[in-house]
C-alpha cells in the first residue's frame, strides 16, 4: 500500500521488485524514439494568484497583487496565437486562487461567475470560437470539476510533481501528494485525456522518482487517460536557489520513465528548461507545448527556442519533427487508430469544422 494516496481511498500497489528494477535503469536500457513531436500554443496565465506557495515557484503572486486576466485580455492573446498558427490554449495558473483571495473571488463576481472554474470554463468557450483547443492545468480539481471543464477542453493536465513529502510543498495550505494521485485518478475517471508530469530536484530522492512513475503507470493502468508524462527540472530563479538536477540526473530519470511507462505515454522533456538534445538518447520523444508568441510564464527567464532550434535538435538526434495537437491521436476517432468517447462534441464539432481553424487541426492528426 502507497501511503501517499491512502488517505484518499486509493489504492496504489508498488511492488518493492518494480521500484528495484527501475532503480537499476541506465540510459544504455532504452533506445531513442523514432520521431519528436511538439505543440504550438499560447499561454494564458488566467491569475497569478495561488492558494498555495510551492517554494520553488515565481509565478505566484503575494497578497496584495491578485489579479485576474480579463475576458478581453483573454481574447487579445487568443487571436495573437490564433493568428501565429497555434492550435493550443494553454491555460495554467494559480491554484484555486478564489478560495484564499477574496478580491479574485469579488472580481469573478463582478463579472458573473461562480468560481475560477467557471471562469476557466468560459474562457475555454472563448479559445474554441477563436479558433485554439484549450488544454487546462488548473492545478488540483475534483471529479466534478473535471465533468464540467471536458466538454470544453482538448485535453487537461497537472503535474503529480513527487508522491514525497518534500518540504518545497511545506505549508499549511500545500500540495500534497495524496491530493495530486487523487487528481490524476479523477481525471482518469472522467475520461479526461491527460498530460502529468514529475519535478526533478525538489528534495526528492531515486526511490521517490521511481514510486511516482510507478504511481502514474498504475493509473494510466487502470483509467488508459495518460498521453504524456513531462520530466521537469527544477531551474533557479529569483525566489529560489534550487541547483536543478545534473544532466546525469535527467538522463537516468527519463529513460526510467521510458522503462516505466507503456509505450503510449510519452515521454516529454521542456526545451526552453531542459538539455533535450542530450536527452534524445534517453527516450523522450516529446518537447511539449512551445510558443511563438508568449513567453513561459511560469519560467520567465527561460525563453522559449524558436522553431529552427526545435528542428535542430530533432536532426541532431536523426528524427523527423512533427507538430501535433494537444490531445493525442489515439484518443480522436478521427484518426485511425482513435478511440471514440474521449473528446466531447464540443471538441469534435471544433475539429470537423469548415473553417481556418478546423483544417489547421486535421492537418495534424494521424501524421505521428
Ligand atoms: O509552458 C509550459 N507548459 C507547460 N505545460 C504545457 C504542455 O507542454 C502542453 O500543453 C502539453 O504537451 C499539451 O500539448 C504543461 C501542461 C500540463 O498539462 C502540465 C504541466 C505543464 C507544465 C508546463 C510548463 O511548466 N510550462
Ligand atoms: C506547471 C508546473 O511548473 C512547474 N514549476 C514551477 N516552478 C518551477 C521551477 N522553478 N522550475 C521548473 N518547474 C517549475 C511545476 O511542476 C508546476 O506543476
Ligand atoms: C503555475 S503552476 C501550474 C498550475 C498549478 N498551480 C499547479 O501547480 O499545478
Ligand atoms: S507551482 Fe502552481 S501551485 Fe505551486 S505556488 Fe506555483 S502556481 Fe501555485
Amino acid at each position: 500500500m502507497f501511503p501517499a494516496a491512502d488517505e484518499y481511498g486509493i489504492e496504489i500497489e508498488i511492488d518493492e521488485s518494480d521500484v528495484e528494477r527501475l532503480l537499476s535503469v541506465t540510459p544504455a536500457d532504452v533506445e531513442a524514439a523514432p520521431s519528436l513531436t511538439f505543440s504550438r500554443n499560447v499561454f494564458l496565465p488566467l491569475t497569478t494568484a495561488c492558494r498555495y506557495t510551492c517554494t520553488y515557484c515565481t509565478y505566484y503572486d503575494v497578497p496584495g497583487q491578485a489579479s485576474l486576466m480579463s475576458p478581453e485580455q483573454v481574447r487579445e492573446q487568443l487571436r495573437l496565437g490564433a493568428d501565429a498558427g497555434c492550435t493550443e490554449a494553454l491555460f495554467t495558473f494559480g491554484d484555486k486562487p478564489d478560495d484564499r483571495y477574496t478580491e479574485i473571488h469579488d472580481q469573478l463576481a463582478d463579472w458573473g461567475y461562480d468560481s475560477i472554474v467557471d471562469y476557466l470554463y468560459a474562457m475555454c468557450e472563448l479559445a474554441l470560437e477563436e479558433g485554439l483547443l484549450p488544454h487546462s492545468n488548473p492545478g488540483d480539481l475534483t471529479e466534478p470539476e473535471f465533468e464540467r471543464l471536458r466538454e470544453v477542453n482538448a485535453s487537461m493536465g497537472v503535474m503529480l510533481e513527487t508522491t514525497a513529502d518534500v518540504d518545497a510543498h511545506a505549508g499549511n495550505r500545500r500540495k500534497t501528494p495524496g491530493q495530486r494521485l487523487n487528481t490524476v485518478r479523477a481525471a482518469g475517471r472522467e475520461r479526461v485525456p491527460f498530460t502529468t508530469g514529475i519535478l526533478v530536484g525538489i528534495g526528492e530522492d531515486w526511490r521517490d522518482r521511481a514510486e511516482s512513475l510507478l504511481a502514474v503507470r498504475d493509473l494510466h493502468e487502470r483509467h488508459g487517460h495518460v498521453q504524456e508524462l513531462i520530466v521537469q527540472n527544477v531551474v533557479p530563479n529569483e525566489r529560489s536557489d534550487y541547483e536543478g538536477p545534473s544532466l546525469e540526473t535527467m538522463r537516468r530519470v527519463v529513460a526510467m520513465a521510458r522503462v516505466c511507462l507503456p509505450e503510449e505515454i510519452s515521454v516529454q522533456v521542456p526545451p526552453n528548461l531542459a538539455p533535450a538534445r542530450n536527452l534524445l538518447d534517453c527516450g523522450i520523444d516529446d518537447l511539449g507545448g512551445v510558443s511563438p508568441v508568449t513567453d513561459d510564464y511560469i519560467n520567465p527567464d527561460y525563453e522559449w527556442p524558436a522553431l529552427r532550434e526545435l528542428h535542430d535538435i530533432a536532426d541532431e538526434g536523426g528524427v523527423p519533427l512533427g507538430e501535433r495537437l494537444p490531445v493525442y491521436d489515439r484518443f480522436l476517432p478521427e484518426s485511425p487508430n482513435g478511440d471514440s468517447d474521449w473528446v466531447t462534441e464540443r471538441i469534435r464539432t471544433a475539429l470537423a469544422a469548415d473553417d481556418d481553424a478546423g483544417r489547421r487541426y486535421r492537418s495534424l492528426v494521424g501524421k505521428w
